[in-house]
């Protein structure tokens, strides 16, 4: 059976002969498609990724996209129609979750809520001698800031100390790779950020492989070394977060990181006179307000366009308005001159700065 929900007695360890690509060190995923119904799209399709020792991936992508049936099936979780999941070369496609060595960490079902902090923490340490386990213990509170909490009850912490708490029990026993799915998302934008970089630091001084599927872009730009965009159950970009941000694959990704239209290189011309080699997106900050001009609209010289002002906002000490462009696609641009506002309907002129454009990566 195919994509069906399964526990550890569900699989059995893969003793078929089968020709794989062997992957490099730590994970490697191959051809991966999840299907969770005959005849129906797959929700993984063919997805195939490395994540090198120490390295942090993030998934990131629209709800629906994937994420979390690649990361179930990498953990064990659910099983591939197809593909393969390989660690350091070993093919570990139909090992128990158990026996995989991986930690995992959910954004629910979180604590047990009859243990308290330590009780949590150590689950996973049972054979440990108890004075073991106790150190062992101390030191993941440590690690994760919360030194001295073992005997609190968890339903007396905050949710920020609980999604700690969870953290120091997915590494406790050490995980060879550790797998995240929006482990953050119950918390404030705030405490997310701040959690997120915290997430980094671990997880980058215990040298832990790690895939960190969220929605948020900060939160992926923040953990990760690499952000894969899933969209449709397809892997369409692996890059770094500052490649990725200047250099999308396509509208999908420009769409996903809210980096405005895309507009073609003649449109470009024939708007701004600005020459670019391929399809630009327009994000925040890179078209600018110019000039009030008269709602009857002067014929707008070379270098800039005439738009209206749909809304406006002042955001960070700037004011951003939204305009209609030419062909009737909504874009934001920022005021010039500090404290000018602009009122909605008013036509406005606008120009570009090219060094904020973003240019889609060639070849899509
Ligand atoms: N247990 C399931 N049974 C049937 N279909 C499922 C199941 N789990 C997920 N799907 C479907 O698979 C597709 C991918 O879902 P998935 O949860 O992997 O996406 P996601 O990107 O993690 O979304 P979200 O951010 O909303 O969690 C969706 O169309 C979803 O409806």
């Amino acid at each position: 059976m195919v994509g069906e929900q399964v526990t550890d007695e569900g699989l059995d360890e893969g003793s078929e002969d089968r020709v794989v690509d062997k992957g490099a060190a730590g994970l490697s995923v191959r051809d991966l498609t999840v299907r969770y119904e005959e005849g129906a799209p797959p929700a993984v399709d063919d997805v195939s990724l490395d994540v090198a020792p120490g390295r942090v991936v993030a998934l990131l992508g629209a709800s629906g996209s994937g994420k979390s049936s690649l990361l179930r099936a990498v953990a064990g979780l659910v099983r591939p129609e197809r593909g393969t999941v390989l660690w350091d070369g070993e093919d570990v496609t139909r090992v128990p979750v158990h026996r995989r060595g991986f930690g995992l960490m959910f954004q629910d079902g979180q604590l047990f809520p009859h243990r308290d902090v330590a009780g949590n923490v150590g689950y996973a340490l049972n054979r440990m001698p108890r004075g073991r386990r106790r150190a062992r213990v101390g030191e993941l509170l440590e690690l994760v800031g919360l030194q001295g909490y073992q005997n609190r009850p968890v339903q007396e912490i905050s949710g920020g100390q609980a999604q700690r708490v969870a953290l120091a029990r997915a590494l406790a026993a050490q995980p060879r790779l550790l797998l995240l799915d929006e482990p953050l998302s119950s918390l404030d934008k705030a405490l997310r950020s701040r959690l997120a970089s915290d997430i980094r630091d671990l997880v980058q001084r215990t040298g832990t492989t790690t895939v960190h599927v969220t929605h948020d872009q900060d939160e992926a730009f923040a953990v990760a070394d690499l952000v894969g965009v899933m969209e449709a159950g397809r892997l369409v970009q692996l890059d770094t977060p500052a490649r990725l941000w200047g250099h999308p694959a396509d509208a999908g990704v420009v769409e996903l990181l809210g980096q405005g239209p895309v507009v073609a290189p003649e449109q470009m011309a024939a708007w701004f006179g600005v020459r670019v080699e391929g399809p630009v997106a327009l994000p925040v900050g890179s078209l600018v307000v110019e000039e009030a001009r008269e709602s009857s609209g002067r014929a707008p010289g070379a270098g800039g366009i005439s738009a209206e002002v749909v809304s406006s906002r002042f955001v960070r000490g700037r004011t951003e308005v939204e305009v209609k462009l030419p062909d009737g696609r909504l874009a934001a641009a920022v005021v010039g001159g500090g404290a000018l506002g602009r009122e909605p309907g008013e036509t406005v002129g606008l120009g570009v700065d090219a060094s904020a454009l973003v240019h889609l990566r060639p070849g899509h």
